[in-house]
């Protein structure tokens, strides 16, 4: 008789506890099946391997219980993150110390990159990535429920809306947030995609309006409404930004890339979508939507 042992999850928790080891993910806790073979196995070795089945699974039930926690605490900063975030700009735009339209974008370039850098702080477990997008959804709701005026948050209302309209809330910073969710779901830090979507949505788009707002005075050919300073600056910080978090997420060992040819595929990701944003469709299909939607297809195809 022969024991086969069948671990249901084992993840590697390099980082999380510095050394790697077997981690399970908490909410799929290591159940060890035994299936008996009909090999001659002597009672001694049964009983060794069910000595060292139980000093497994209480090393796995522990380092589930540390994943755990430390999911949680890092679910909670970025909640709190979000909310001081937001304070902290209506109290700016509220003490006139910068307007509602940049503190709307400093808010949307911050939140975004803040957010992403935050994910390293998650455990190696496979459920870490629902609870990082429990942040952005809790704003998304947040957003919901002042942007049908069930409730009203002033300071919130104040830093993330051009004309401090609470229906404002349902449309660029509601895609913003959706955004964010669904990049951690289905991107998280498996794939360097999710980092250029976000990079480009947050930094490069944000930065284009800044950008845009001081400096656009040429207009681009194809659209009254865009500069090319504001394109110029998409693209570049947006490039930057995108290389940045990508040597981030690299140092710290999820990724390992050729850099030359990384930094070819990123221009291209970056050229398109900031050719997508300068387009007159912003009345048809939101930044929030178009530059992401634009950034993953051409990652897609290029990376
Ligand atoms: C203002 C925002 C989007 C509007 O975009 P646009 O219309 O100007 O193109 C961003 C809204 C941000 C949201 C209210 C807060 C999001 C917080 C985030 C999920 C967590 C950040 C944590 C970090 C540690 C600060
Ligand atoms: N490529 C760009 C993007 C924005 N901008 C400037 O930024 C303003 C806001 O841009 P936007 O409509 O994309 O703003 P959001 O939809 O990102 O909030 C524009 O009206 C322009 O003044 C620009 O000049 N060039």
């Amino acid at each position: 008789m022969a024991i086969h042992l069948k671990l249901n999850t084992l993840y590697h928790c390099s980082r999380s506890f510095g050394t790697a080891q077997p981690c399970p993910s908490y909410f799929n806790l290591t159940f060890f099946h035994f299936h008996r073979h009909h090999y001659p196995f002597s009672k001694t070795i049964l009983k060794h391997n069910s000595a060292a089945s139980t000093v497994v699974s209480r090393r796995a039930l522990l380092s589930s219980d540390a994943a755990l926690f430390q999911d949680v605490g890092a679910t909670v900063f970025l909640i709190t993150g979000g909310y001081s975030l937001v304070s902290v700009f209506d109290n700016l735009t509220h003490r006139k110390i910068i307007s509602q339209n940049l503190s709307r974008k400093l808010v949307h370039i911050i939140s975004g990159l803040l957010f992403v850098a935050a994910w390293p702080l998650f455990s190696a477990s496979p459920e870490a990535r629902y609870f990082a997008s429990l942040a952005p959804f809790i704003n998304g709701l947040r957003l919901v429920v002042n942007g049908l005026s069930l409730a009203t948050d002033e300071g919130l209302i104040k830093s993330v809306t051009r004309e401090g309209k609470p229906k404002e809330l349902l449309q660029g910073p509601l895609y913003y947030v959706l955004i964010l969710a669904l990049s951690s779901i289905f991107f998280w830090r498996d794939s360097p995609v999710g980092l250029l979507l976000l990079a480009m949505m947050s930094g490069g788009d944000g930065i284009a309006d800044i950008m845009g707002r001081k400096f656009g005075y040429v207009k681009l050919p194809y659209n009254q409404k865009k500069s090319w300073a504001g394109s110029i600056s998409m693209f570049t910080f947006g490039f930057l930004i995108s290389m940045g978090m990508l040597y981030y997420f690299s140092v710290l060992g999820y990724f390992q890339f050729d850099w030359n040819l990384t930094a070819q595929r990123v221009a291209v990701v970056s050229f398109v979508a900031t050719v997508v944003e300068s387009l007159p469709t912003t009345e048809q299909i939101d930044d929030n939507i178009s530059v992401p939607l634009a950034t993953l297809v051409t990652a897609y195809l290029c990376m």
